[in-house]
């Protein structure tokens, strides 16, 4: 149990995050039950995840810290129900990836990963009970309200499927299959966190609370950084020349703070993971500025950071510089363990761990109240590639 008060806790939950819905659900599992709380946060593995994953990598940091029971949701129906961005007989063998992804991150920013819980979406989302469910609540919300709920986060095409209405009712469903009081995601999650809300007791199921992170701002002018616009996003192993390529290439007015991805980078990745790393209120961002413009110089605070190039004194190529090396600080640990590592390699190139057909390595979820116990842990799950499998990869590598 945590050391901490449930206020600490608390605080620590809820730290940087953009909204909180049904608060009061959180404080009475820390202050009347006290007991550890359960949240989960789900990620459909549609394609490689880039810088943006920082911001729920900080919050699940947050989480742990607080004595959290924290579960990954790897999403693998999802990514597939989503316009077939992945399909099916390729979504699993990426979800490896994925957790690979999450692991090196967290332990990029010295998060121990050994209380985290990973689950395939797709070892208790087919089961009777399951389906059921979804037919129950397809019975109840409107076509035009799965529509609308889905409107942020399923790909908006010119000709709507039907999978796109059946997604956000199955992550309706996740939070009481995963056993969970909280969930947590983007804010661009937030429709669907609200049909939730206002449907899950139909169910007979509890309501949740929900926590919503800020979305990172891309490179470019506007928007979010988004896995469909290269240029607005930095991968997790991109190369440092690349980085520093595509950073100068962002959008950066000289004194201009509303509109700059840089400094809201900064500010909600560079500046937490600091926090986290070396100790509350710690913040260190250097730049090595040329001699002719003035030198080096560091800041010891984000508002610091900020209120020098709202006056001027910093010009955006130094801004860029600064940002650029750090980016490659926070991304060099997480590429040394890619190299180092070739499952993780092979789950990046193939989608795909190494065949292990004699060891069959899946291990039951230990029942923390999960409303399946059947659930699978993520680690080992494997079977061999098909023929056809391989080649579908083939035609639809990232
Ligand atoms: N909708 C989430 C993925 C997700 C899927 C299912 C869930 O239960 C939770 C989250 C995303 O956009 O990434």
């Amino acid at each position: 149990m945590s050391e901490l008060t449930p206020e600490q806790q608390y605080e620590l939950i809820t730290r940087g995050l953009q909204e909180v819905l049904n608060p009061q659900i959180i404080k009475n599992v820390l202050e009347v039950e006290k007991r550890p709380l359960k949240v989960y946060w789900g990620t459909a593995p549609t394609g490689k995840p880039h810088c943006g994953y920082f911001v729920p990598m900080v919050k699940l940091a947050h989480l742990l810290k607080a004595g959290v029971e924290v579960t990954v949701l790897v999403a693998d129906l999802h990514a597939f129900l989503d316009n077939m961005k992945a399909p099916l007989e390729v979504v699993q063998h990426r979800a490896k990836y994925y957790e690979f992804m999450v692991k090196s991150i967290l332990r990029s920013i010295n998060v121990p990963v050994d209380r985290l819980k990973f689950v395939l979406g797709s070892s208790y989302q087919l089961t009777p009970e399951y389906t059921l469910d979804l037919f129950k609540l397809s019975n109840t919300v409107s076509q035009n309200d799965a529509k609308r709920a889905g409107a942020d986060v399923v790909k908006q095409v010119a000709n709507p499927l039907l999978s796109g209405l059946i997604y956000p009712l199955m992550q309706v469903l996740d939070e009481e299959y995963l056993g969970v009081d909280v969930q947590l995601g983007g804010v661009d999650q937030r429709k669907i966190f609200v049909l939730a809300e206002e449907n899950i007791q139909s169910l007979g199921y509890k309501k949740r609370a929900h926590l919503m992170n800020r979305m990172v701002p891309g490179l470019m002018q506007g928007g979010k950084m988004s896995a469909s616009d290269p240029n607005s996003k930095i991968d997790l192993l991109e190369e440092p020349k690349v980085v520093k390529k595509k950073i100068n290439q962002a959008f950066c007015a000289p004194g201009n703070i509303e509109e700059n991805g840089l400094l809201a980078f900064v500010k909600n990745v560079i500046s937490p993971i600091h926090e986290l790393k070396y100790g509350e209120n710690t913040f260190e961002f250097f730049i090595d500025r040329p001699e002719k413009y003035g030198g080096p110089i560091s800041f010891n605070s984000y508002e610091e950071l900020e209120s020098t190039f709202a006056k001027e004194e910093l010009s955006p190529v130094d801004l860029k510089s600064g940002v650029a090396d750090a980016i490659n600080v926070l991304l060099t640990p997480i590429i040394e363990e890619y190299k180092n590592n070739k499952d993780f390699q092979l789950a990046e190139v193939e989608g795909y761990p190494a065949p292990q057909p004699e060891k069959k390595k899946t291990k039951k979820v230990k029942n923390r109240g999960s409303k399946y116990p059947g659930a699978k842990e993520l680690e080992g799950s494997s079977a061999p590639l098909p023929e056809a499998v391989a080649e579908k990869l083939e035609e639809t590598k990232l």
